[in-house]
């Protein structure tokens, strides 16, 4: 773990931590983490996949913009990620959609848990789209590249094309890095992960 800025100055309640990383990096197993600690945490991207899946408040609008993306199951991602991911016009007017319910999400989430410590907002983008600007402080997972290509090429659906699209809409990880007050390291064994979220989630208890 790493401590990188002074956070005395930012201090305020709920105090606010951005959990992000890029794909396949292990964020939404740091997030488990958390809340075992007894963390809240505000996932956007179920969220998301929530407001697009089956009966969600986002899909007839999604319908409408990229007709024959939805089914009964909701959003078909696998279409809708072909269609959308590598095309900035396209990926740009279905953020117009998303984006905008997944705020008014978040903000609910922060006032229910006003009274709390400290809360964790996992944000896939919270570099690439300002997010960043909304957290006290920003905690970032990280693992060796040549880890990341393994876990993330091992999912269903996954191609080498896709990953490099991917990757070219992610802030690189170095420079995530480098911007984080606290790097989680999840290429050593998840023990090692969870004694570092362990130590991260102490200092915010209690202040
Ligand atoms: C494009 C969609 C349908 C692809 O879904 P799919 O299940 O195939 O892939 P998944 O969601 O796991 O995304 C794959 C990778 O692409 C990245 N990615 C997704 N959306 C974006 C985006 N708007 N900009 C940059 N990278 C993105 C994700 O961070 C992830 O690392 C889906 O990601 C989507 O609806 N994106 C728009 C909403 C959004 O911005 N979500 C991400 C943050 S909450
Ligand atoms: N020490 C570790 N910490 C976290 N994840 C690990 C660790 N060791 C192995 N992994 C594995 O790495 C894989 C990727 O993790 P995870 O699904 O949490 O990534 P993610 O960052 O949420 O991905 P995405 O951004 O694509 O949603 C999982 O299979 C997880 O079990």
């Amino acid at each position: 773990m790493r401590f990188h800025k002074h956070l005395g100055a930012r201090l305020r309640r709920p105090f606010i931590l951005g959990l992000t990383g890029s794909i396949g990096m292990g964020k939404s197993t740091a997030a488990s983490m958390f809340e075992r600690e007894g963390v809240p945490v505000f996932d956007a991207d179920a969220e998301v996949h929530r407001l697009q899946g089956p009966g969600g408040a986002l899909v007839a609008a999604i319908e409408a913009r990229f007709p024959g993306t939805t089914g009964p199951q909701g959003v078909d991602r696998q279409k809708l990620g072909a269609h959308v991911l590598g095309n900035t016009h396209e990926l740009a007017a279905l953020e117009a959609i998303v984006h905008p319910a997944v705020a008014k999400a978040q903000h609910r989430f922060l006032m229910r848990h006003r009274a709390r410590d400290v809360v964790i907002l996992d944000i896939p983008l919270l570099f690439e789209k300002g997010g960043w600007r909304r957290v006290g402080a920003i905690a970032v997972v990280s693992a060796p590249v040549w880890m990341q290509t393994r876990r993330v090429m091992r999912r269903p659906g996954m191609t080498r094309a896709k990953l490099k699209a991917i990757r070219h809409l992610q802030v690189p990880d170095r420079v995530k890095r480098a911007r984080a007050d606290f790097v989680i390291e999840t290429g050593r064994p998840k023990s090692y992960t969870h004694r570092q979220i362990r130590a991260i989630a102490s200092c915010f208890r209690a202040r």
